[in-house]
């Protein structure tokens, strides 16, 4: 039994506590730091960016996971790696060059990871998957946190783990959305092996006791 990665979202955190948050998580067993940065054109909404991202880096001890859901992310990509990040996730639908896009993540010293919405096909990803260390399947529509968990994701990472094992790949799969303890043992069991959490991490009276309990839910493989 494998015991999975456990990332909770910042996005749900009291962005007037930050520090006192990012301490909640440096004393838990999460192991990734998930930090959502919004652009307001690719999804319909602003969260924070490079400053905020440094600020929490600057408390964390665990690796930042940033997640980027902007157009054009070449252009920020350094600048997130200086700010503290250990994984770079770009959206697929977002990059028409994804190759180059894994590359330059890569050479920064970053994990490379490519975000896949819920409608796009995980076809998209064949090609790089060799190239590709995490891959962020969305499990609800990007932009906002605290949304429905879509069902279909469950078929679609057993689809995906298919792939990789076929490409044989190291490819990790991430779930990010709408995440929860009735939801975190099924996906594990269909392929995933990191679980993202904001809502109800930290929705909850008790973050750490969540944390915990989502990460004793066992890979059955
Ligand atoms: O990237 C996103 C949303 O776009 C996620 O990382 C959410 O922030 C996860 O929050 P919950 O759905 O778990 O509340
Ligand atoms: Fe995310």
């Amino acid at each position: 039994m494998n015991l999975p990665i456990i990332a909770p979202s910042i996005l749900a955190a009291d962005f007037a506590n930050l520090e006192r948050e990012v301490k909640m998580l440096n004393e838990s067993e999460a192991d990734w730091i998930h930090v959502d940065i919004m652009d307001g054109v690719f999804v319909p909404n602003i969260s924070f960016g490079i400053p905020v991202t440094e600020a929490i880096h600057r408390h964390a001890k665990k690796p930042l996971d940033v997640h980027l859901m902007i157009v054009q992310p070449e252009r920020y990509v350094e600048a997130f790696r200086k700010a503290g990040a250990e994984v770079i996730s770009v959206h697929v639908e977002a990059c028409p060059h994804l190759h180059r896009n894994l590359q330059q993540i890569k050479l920064l010293g970053a994990k490379a990871g490519v975000a896949i919405n819920p409608h796009t096909s995980i076809t998209e990803l064949e090609n790089v998957i060799t190239d590709i260390d995490v891959v962020c399947m969305m499990s609800v529509n990007p932009g906002f946190g605290g949304q429905k968990f879509i069902e279909n994701t469950y078929r679609k990472v057993a689809a995906l783990k298919e792939m990789i094992a076929r490409a044989g790949a190291k490819t990790l799969i991430e779930i990010d959305g709408g995440v929860n303890q009735q939801n975190a043992k099924p996906l594990l069991e269909a392929g995933a092996s990191i679980l993202v959490a904001g809502n109800f991490v930290f929705s909850a009276n008790d973050p750490k006791e969540v944390i915990s309990n989502l990460k004793q839910s066992e890979i059955a493989r």
